[in-house]
């Protein structure tokens, strides 16, 4: 299963056009919470699609009976560009527990990169909602290497992938590896096109250096 938010109108496509915009992204903090802002949205959609249970509160008039989600959420999020993102899903899933992957790419001499993964920090997954949160899904090598090393943490209920923008290949890779009863997946955008070096295009470029600078 796999939601495409961007094909629908709303606010996420002023968020998503601002971090792809050269002439905006270069502004540290407004790509950073605009990653924020599209993690919250992403929060809300995908609250819809979670169970439920009634509780009754009491006010200081009455009492309301009132349907709440009832999940134990676990965010996971693969460094660096990942981590405004999951903030955003943070600050809606506040009671959610979290987790860290570390993995990036790690270039060779002739170009050529392959995942390097060096980092995790996780609680039990077994039996709970796992969140996996990176903004950009390009040939998806890092979302399942971040996958298979979370499922060392015990088996989830179910999965939920999201990534603000995702290529046609990642997306495809995605799904060849996880079965829709594993996991579902959300996307702001489905990019056409990968360069050589794996970018999406039209993309927004490198978003761990547009958060946070450009590394050594
Ligand atoms: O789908 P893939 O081909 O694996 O590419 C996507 C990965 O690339 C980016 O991270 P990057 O390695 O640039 O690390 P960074 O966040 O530290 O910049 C991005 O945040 C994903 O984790
Ligand atoms: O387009 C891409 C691909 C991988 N990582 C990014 O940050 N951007
Ligand atoms: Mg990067």
């Amino acid at each position: 299963m796999i939601h495409e938010l961007g094909q629908q109108n709303s606010i996420l496509n002023q968020f998503i056009a601002e971090l792809r915009d050269v002439n905006v992204q270069n502004d540290f903090m407004r790509f950073r919470r605009n990653l924020e802002r599209c993690g919250e949205i992403f929060a809300y959609e995908l609250s819809k699609v979670l169970s439920y249970q009634t509780v009754q509160v009491q006010t200081p008039l009455g009492t309301a009976d009132v349907s709440v989600p009832n999940n134990n959420v676990v965010l996971a999020t693969i460094l660096r560009a990942g981590l405004p993102l999951h903030q955003g899903m943070l600050n809606y899933f506040d009671k959610a527990q979290n987790a860290f992957i570390s993995a990036y790419r790690k270039y060779d001499k002739d170009g050529t990169f392959r995942i390097q993964f060096e980092y995790i920090s996780c609680p039990s997954i077994e039996g709970k909602t796992l969140v996996l949160i990176d903004p950009m899904l390009a040939t998806g090598a890092s979302m399942l290497l971040a996958y298979k090393a979370l499922l060392e943490h015990g088996k989830p209920l179910h999965t939920h992938i999201v990534a603000v923008i995702g290529s046609k290949e990642g997306v495809n890779y995605m799904k060849r590896n996880l079965s829709p009863s594993e996991a579902t997946i959300w996307v702001g955008a489905i990019d056409d096109e990968l360069t050589v070096k794996s970018y999406i295009v039209p993309g927004l470029g490198d978003a761990g250096d547009l958060a946070y600078g450009k590394k050594d």
